[in-house]
């Protein structure tokens, strides 16, 4: 299928987010529009406050728009329910990853799945094939994440991400902390979830090789679009 042929997964028409701190008004987003396909790996760049995690945000439904709306495959999220939304439709990585450290990999995902209302026969099962395709070795799978490297701990963050059977998966920073050859790892992980899985990924970065390695960039500077 190509490109031109897909229909979108995610749009966004005319959003502005106005951010109010005592009397102050400030517009931190000026009326962003763009359509996001399944199947491609997108990057959000731009200078330190230029609003790529105000932009993550609104995307993600944790955050509703001033004015303009976000809609998935054609509903605004708004009347779909943002926390179903973020439930079963969008999941996003954070910088914080917030795994639960004490708790093993593959208990981190059935936990998640509990809590999101996976209706699955066996979690177990399925966290052990996410945590496979994510690259994540058999015998990492049982041991505390407090235990695991940065980049696999990232790995499992996605993988939890993942197991909600989403459709979008927005990440936050998700190479900055990382060495370069473990953020090689990840870009790829992000490539094939994209390329072979299907899945839209949306990554806010600072980092030039994710955006080399995305299909689109989106160049967020005084609160519009531009070209890179
Ligand atoms: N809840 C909030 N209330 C008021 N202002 C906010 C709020 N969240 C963000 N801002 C402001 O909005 C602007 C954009 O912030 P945002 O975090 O989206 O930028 P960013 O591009 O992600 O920055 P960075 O690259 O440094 O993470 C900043 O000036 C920030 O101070």
């Amino acid at each position: 299928m190509t490109s031109a042929t897909r229909a979108p997964v995610l749009e966004l028409t005319g959003v502005t987010r106005t951010y109010q701190s005592g009397n102050r008004k400030r517009t931190v987003l000026k009326g962003i529009s763009y359509t996001f396909e399944p199947g491609r790996m997108y990057a959000v760049i731009g200078p330190s406050g230029s609003g790529k995690t105000t932009l993550l945000s609104l995307a993600s439904g944790l955050d509703s728009p001033s004015t303009g709306s976000v809609r998935f495959r054609g509903r605004d999220i708004a009347e779909l329910g943002l926390g179903r939304y973020r439930n079963r439709h969008a999941a996003t990585v954070f910088q914080s990853l917030n795994l639960l450290t004490y708790m093993t990999a593959v208990q981190n995902i059935t936990s998640a799945m509990e809590i999101t209302g996976v209706r699955r026969g066996n979690k177990r099962q399925r966290a052990v094939e996410l945590l496979e395709l994510l690259g994540v070795d058999a015998d990492e799978h049982h041991r505390r994440t407090l235990q695991l490297s940065g980049g696999q701990q990232q790995r499992v963050a996605i993988a939890r991400a993942l197991a909600c059977e989403v459709d979008i998966l927005f990440a936050d920073e998700p190479t900055g902390s990382l060495d370069h050859e473990t953020a090689d790892g990840i870009i790829e992980v992000f490539r094939k979830l994209a390329h072979d899985e299907g899945k839209c990924v949306v990554v806010v970065t600072h980092s030039r090789a994710v955006a080399d390695a995305s299909d689109e960039v989106l160049h967020l500077k005084r609160g519009k679009l531009g070209a890179r």
